[in-house]
């Protein structure tokens, strides 16, 4: 479904005239397939972020391609319903002058859907990630952290894309907000039957709901296991990412 072949980023490094480029992703390649959950995972800086802004075709890489389902991610039409994103930041998310009704049926709209359609498509959306009917009221100022991230959640899933991703989305949250969003997540997923890109530092959460993950380490790929294999990886980089939860 996603197809990543032999990506290379690299930004501007210095000041204005400044000729050199930091290197941030070095020959990375990888596919995850429908209905997968794929964990990236890293210490910060090591380029996590930049990878999922090239796979959403938010930037272009340098060299090689992003493809989804064989057409260039950058094209809108290999994009349009077929991902959508949850960041980690949902008070930037969702529009401060938008209750959550409007903010979701934005994406509705957009793909054409009828004006009742939606109406009973936002309810079942709410009921779907824990949030009852009175929240179509409610402007993001009114949420809490957890029921924001619910409502960029219920809105990433509205068009029933084929693949999410999801950067860092349950880092700002508490603790244990944090595993019910992870069990929300885990539900959606069984529902719609859809691929997740899940972004993460955590290695924890990464055990809880992916499949298989990737272990990503100055921009290249380190080591790519399955989550039943977890224990067994190989390099000393991997295994140090993984001390925390083997214990
Ligand atoms: N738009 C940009 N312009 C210049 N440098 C950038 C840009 N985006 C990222 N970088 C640099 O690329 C490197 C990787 O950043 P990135 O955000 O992808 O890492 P990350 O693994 O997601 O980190 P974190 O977990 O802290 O979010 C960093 O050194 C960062 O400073």
């Amino acid at each position: 479904m996603l197809s990543v072949d032999r990506v290379e980023k690299s930004y501007k490094k210095g000041g204005l005239f400044s000729r050199q480029r930091q290197i941030v992703l070095k020959n990375i390649s990888f596919d995850c397939q429908q209905g997968e959950c794929l964990g990236i995972i890293g210490e910060s800086g090591s380029g996590k972020s930049t990878l999922g802004r090239l796979l959403l075709g938010i930037e272009k890489p340098d060299h090689g391609h992003v493809l989804f389902e064989g057409k260039r991610i950058e094209e809108r039409r290999a994009r349009l319903g077929n991902i959508s994103a949850v960041f980690q930041d949902y008070t930037s998310s969702i529009n401060p002058y938008y209750t959550v009704e409007q903010a979701m049926m934005e994406p509705l709209r957009l793909k054409g859907m009828a004006k009742q359609e939606i109406a009973s498509k936002i309810d079942l959306l709410l009921y779907q990630v824990g949030l009852n009917p009175s929240y179509r009221s409610k402007y993001p100022h009114e949420l809490s952290g957890g029921e924001a991230q619910r409502v960029c959640i219920a809105r990433a899933v509205s068009t029933e894309p084929k693949c999410i991703l999801l950067d860092e989305a349950i880092s700002s949250l508490d603790g244990s907000v944090q595993i019910q969003v992870l069990e929300l997540l885990r539900n959606l997923r069984q529902i719609y039957q859809m691929a997740f890109i899940f972004i993460t530092h955590d290695i924890q959460a990464a055990a809880y709901i992916c499949d298989r993950v990737m272990i990503v380490k100055d921009g290249q790929i380190e080591e790519m296991v399955r989550i039943e294999q977890l224990k067994d990886v190989q390099s000393a980089y991997s295994r140090k990412l993984l001390q925390m939860i083997i214990t």
